[in-house]
């Protein structure tokens, strides 16, 4: 297992790259603790894959380096960089038993008999197939050989990291529910640094201890599913972790108060000096319906999604949604919406800005 440190690291598809936007990975520096699982979070097109195939030694860097612990492995192959990877197909040696698909990791590095029977044993009761062990893998569903290829990732406990890209693609619902809980419980035994690729935030926030999220080849923020739910530090980070995501609303912010329009919106902080496109973020979890105080709003529609109520409001032509109970009345008197002024954050060209000082007053 071993601490991942990406320096200075970018990368463009282009051999002559003359800007900032040729650049499919912007330019990052990390350090990716050891024994953590990462979740690598964003929609299509993000650079998730490209970051993945740079850790893994599928693709050279065009600008900087990577490290496993001390080891400048950039220039190392991927066999030599030994880790283990799981793609979005099942990749699986047909003419094997399941049995020998699990094994043959371990064989493959010469592992003693008896470890090698105990540890497949192991793998094969975490993913429910050990009535298959001696069946070929010809002929069985995608599904099961997807199991296997997980399995097979998850064999050997010398790796440096395990690399996972999206998959959980082909698996079934159901089981992929049960398979995202085990991986994590496996985790958490044998304490590998994983990295986890993927477009669905609920599938990152079960997972990982730490979500990287990123937008437009870009690092946005690294935070536990806590810290990207409460300071998302980017408004991307707002939009994409929630259901519904983050509320956004250009505003002018002085002090403890920001305007929204022409009305006041109390904040837990002082902001001084900000400069650029302000704007604050609530959550929907944040925001309530009144009759007498806050935001005026023309409620658009109320949506009856089991525990909760998602209530669809515009102000002034901006969309803000709200959360209430599920057994919440929403009365006709309820014209405006109040947040919570510790739960609003603040804004400048996208990126959260943090208080000065807290309270009011100050
Ligand atoms: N081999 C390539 N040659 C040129 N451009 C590429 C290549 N591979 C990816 N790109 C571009 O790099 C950017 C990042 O792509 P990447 O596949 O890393 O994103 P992703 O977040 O993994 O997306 P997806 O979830 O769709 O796989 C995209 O604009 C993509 O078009």
């Amino acid at each position: 297992m071993a601490q991942i440190t990406l320096a200075n690291l970018a990368h463009s598809y282009l051999p002559n790259p003359s800007g900032e936007a040729d650049f499919a990975l912007k330019e990052m520096n990390h350090v990716w603790t050891d024994g953590e699982a990462y979740a690598l979070l964003g929609s299509s097109g993000c650079g998730k894959t490209t970051l993945l195939n740079i850790i893994s030694g599928l693709l050279r860097p065009s600008q900087g380096r990577v490290f496993f612990g001390d080891t400048d492995v950039t220039d190392m192959t991927t066999a030599d960089r030994n880790i283990a990877q799981v793609f979005q197909f099942p990749v699986v040696y047909d003419t094997m038993t399941v049995r020998e698909n699990l094994a043959f990791p371990l064989k493959n590095r010469g592992a003693p008999k008896d470890y090698v029977q105990q540890r497949v044993a192991e793998i094969c009761r975490m993913i429910d197939m050990e009535d298959q062990l001696d069946r070929k893998a010809r002929g069985l569903t995608a599904d099961a050989k997807q199991k296997i290829s997980l399995g097979r990732g998850m064999v050997r406990e010398d790796v440096n990291a395990i690399l996972f890209d999206e998959p959980l693609t082909v698996i079934d619902p159901h089981m992929k529910w049960e398979l995202r809980t085990q991986l994590k419980e496996l985790h958490q035994r044998f304490g590998h640094t994983m990295i986890y690729v993927t477009h669905d935030q609920t599938e990152a926030l079960t997972f990982a201890d730490k979500v990287v999220v990123m937008s437009e080849g870009r690092v946005v923020q690294i935070g536990t599913p806590e810290e990207l739910f409460e300071t998302p530090e980017h408004t991307f980070v707002g939009y994409f972790i929630g259901s519904p995501g983050m509320n956004v609303l250009d505003a002018t912010v002085e002090g403890g108060s920001a305007r929204v329009g022409a009305h006041e919106v109390p904040l837990a902080g002082r902001y001084d000096g900000l400069t650029g496109h302000v704007q604050i973020g609530i959550r929907p979890e944040f925001a309530h319906l009144s009759e007498s105080e806050g935001l005026p709003v023309t409620i658009k529609r109320v949506e009856d999604v089991g525990r909760h109520k998602i209530v669809r409001a515009d102000h002034e032509g901006t969309e803000i949604n709200i959360i209430a109970a599920e057994g919440a009345e929403i009365g006709a008197d309820q014209r405006r919406v109040v947040f919570d002024p510790d739960r609003v954050n603040v804004y400048a060209d996208a990126w959260r800005v943090p208080p000065t000082s807290m309270g009011r007053a100050a």
